[in-house]
């Protein structure tokens, strides 16, 4: 009725009105956040994700309906409080009330998104305390809210697609990912205890060191070389990496990133709390050889009648390697972008630290280098109790004694500690299976090194031989020379002799 009697412009002005009225006698001030914004309508919003997960946790009255809901990548079930609940919290001595709630809507449109109840969240606080809420209150609430979410997420392991399985679509297929599953921890990882506490110690440092980080002025990353013989560890320690501090993995293969361009990109789209790790960097990036190789290739493609040339370019194509270069990577490492984001830990695993560069394996680059060696005694202490549940035995003894003389990797040790059978004296056998095994490779060991001594003395004995040729060879020309001088000599002699003759026959005459 009023509608009918009442123009559009009365009716706004009407509505001003009562609002200012409203505010003078209503001390409160609210806030709403919804589910779904209206830029990203597929993401559920992160504020609403990190006030659900903190409201559950952290408020002072808590909610007595709740409701249970399986969210994408999560561990468990996560909890929150049922629509229309309302519960308090205090924070710095004043007080704010949260109130879940949803918008039935009015039209029967049906959604391309299924449910199209629109769930948010109320905020209420008094208009005095409007200072600390949006000062601080509010970040207090998503830090605590995403900690929280962070800690009950699925961990993911992420890696690179080939530039074709992206380009022109989407970019959040740059990365694609599984879930991190892997069992390794720095329990189970067999090294010295000494070297495994200083490595632990030295990344849980890293993770609170954020305002140190800050106060220093460096960028919160920091990098490892891990370098070791294969099969001593290195994938299994970054395994171990990720499930002390929580953190993502992000596998990143080099010779599948196009260009530096890419390889910018695919940094910029890694997510904090991340190990960025490239494996066997000494392999996957032949800088010099690469670039020399493409070279040759366009030098051949020139010149050649057209569908040849068509058919090599197809071919270049399909096998061309990475345009990554060192600096590219340094630059990754290093640059300017790599301060983007921050709590990021980036590991190189190499079998040969010597062959790198050492612009690449710097402090600042990476600042830790840890050797991953042979199996020591102690490292072996951790497989047997691993892998057997034996603190002791009488032939740990000879083990000791063993592995002090042998190079034998712990990836070898643990294969023969896996029992073969589920037998009373299956650990017996393990052990003797295992002495076995370090004999036989004490022995091929010695036997490779008589082979190399033998080799080397055949090779010293040949350069002794072709230095000795080839003086022989020297001498032999020298005399060669000499001789001919000397023929000459005479030869010259008896030319003059026999001039002088005929002057004096001439004189003579
Ligand atoms: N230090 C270790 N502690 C526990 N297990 C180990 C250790 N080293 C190796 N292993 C075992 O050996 C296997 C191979 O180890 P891993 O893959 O970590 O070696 P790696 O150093 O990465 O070798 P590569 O240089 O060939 O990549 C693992 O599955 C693990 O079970
Ligand atoms: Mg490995």
């Amino acid at each position: 009725m009023f509608k009918q009697y009442c123009p559009n412009e009365m009716e706004d002005h009407l509505k001003k009105y009562t609002q200012k009225l409203v505010s003078l006698v209503y001390p409160y001030i609210e806030v709403t956040f919804h589910e779904f914004t209206s830029e990203g309508f597929y993401d559920r919003s992160k504020a609403y994700g990190a006030i659900q997960r903190y409201l559950t946790t952290n408020s002072t009255t808590r909610a007595k309906r709740l409701k249970a809901d399986m969210v994408r990548d999560s561990k468990s079930l996560v909890l929150s409080m049922d629509d229309r609940e309302e519960i308090a919290d205090e924070f710095k001595g004043i007080k704010v009330w949260w109130a879940s709630n949803k918008n039935i809507p009015r039209t029967q449109v049906i959604s391309f998104y299924g449910d199209e109840e629109k769930r948010y969240y109320k905020l209420k606080f008094h208009r005095r305390d409007r200072e600390i809420v949006f000062g601080s209150y509010l970040n207090h609430v998503m830090d605590e809210g995403k900690a929280i979410e962070v800690k009950s997420r699925k961990r993911k392991l992420y890696t690179n697609n080939r530039n074709e399985q992206w380009a022109g679509r989407h970019r959040r297929t740059m990365w694609s990912s599984v879930v991190f599953d892997h069992p390794a921890t720095f329990d189970t990882l067999a090294m010295e205890e000494k070297k495994k506490k200083e490595i632990m110690n030295d990344l849980i440092t890293f993770t609170k060191s954020k305002d140190y980080y800050k106060k220093i002025g460096k960028s919160w990353k920091r990098g490892y070389l891990l370098f070791g013989p294969p099969g001593t560890g290195k994938s299994t320690m970054i395994a171990a990496m990720a499930n002390l501090l929580e953190y993502d993995v992000y596998d990143l293969e080099l010779t599948a990133v196009k260009d530096n361009t890419e390889l910018r990109k695919l940094l910029i789209d890694t997510s904090n709390k991340s190990i960025i790790v490239i494996e066997d960097i000494d392999c996957s990036l032949d800088l010099t050889g690469q670039r020399k190789k493409k070279e040759e290739k366009d030098e051949e493609g020139d010149g050649k009648d057209p569908v040849s040339k068509k058919k090599k370019e197809d071919e270049e194509k399909s096998n061309e390697s990475s345009k990554v270069t060192l600096s590219g990577l340094l630059n990754f490492i290093d640059g300017l972008w790599s301060a983007c984001g921050g709590e990021r830990i980036i590991v190189f695993t190499t079998n040969y630290v010597e062959k790198l560069d050492p612009a690449l394996i710097r402090r600042g680059r990476m600042d830790k280098h840890i050797e991953l060696s042979y199996c020591c005694f102690e490292a072996f202490k951790v497989l047997a109790r691993n892998y057997l549940d034996l603190e002791s035995h009488d032939l740990f003894e000879t083990i000791g004694k063993l592995l002090e003389e042998t190079k034998i990797s712990p990836a070898d040790v643990a294969e023969n500690l896996m029992p073969k059978s589920d037998d009373e004296d299956a650990a017996d056998a393990c052990l003797a299976n295992l002495i076995k095994a370090i004999e036989k490779a004490k022995e091929e060991a010695k036997v490779k090194a008589e082979e190399e001594e033998k080799e080397k003395e055949r090779a010293k004995a040949e350069e002794e031989k072709k230095a000795k040729a080839e003086k022989e060879e020297k001498e032999k020309a020298e005399k060669e020379e000499k001789d001919k001088e000397k023929e000459q000599k005479s030869d010259e002699e008896v030319k003059e002799k026999k001039t002088a003759g005929e002057e004096v026959k001439e004189n003579g005459g």
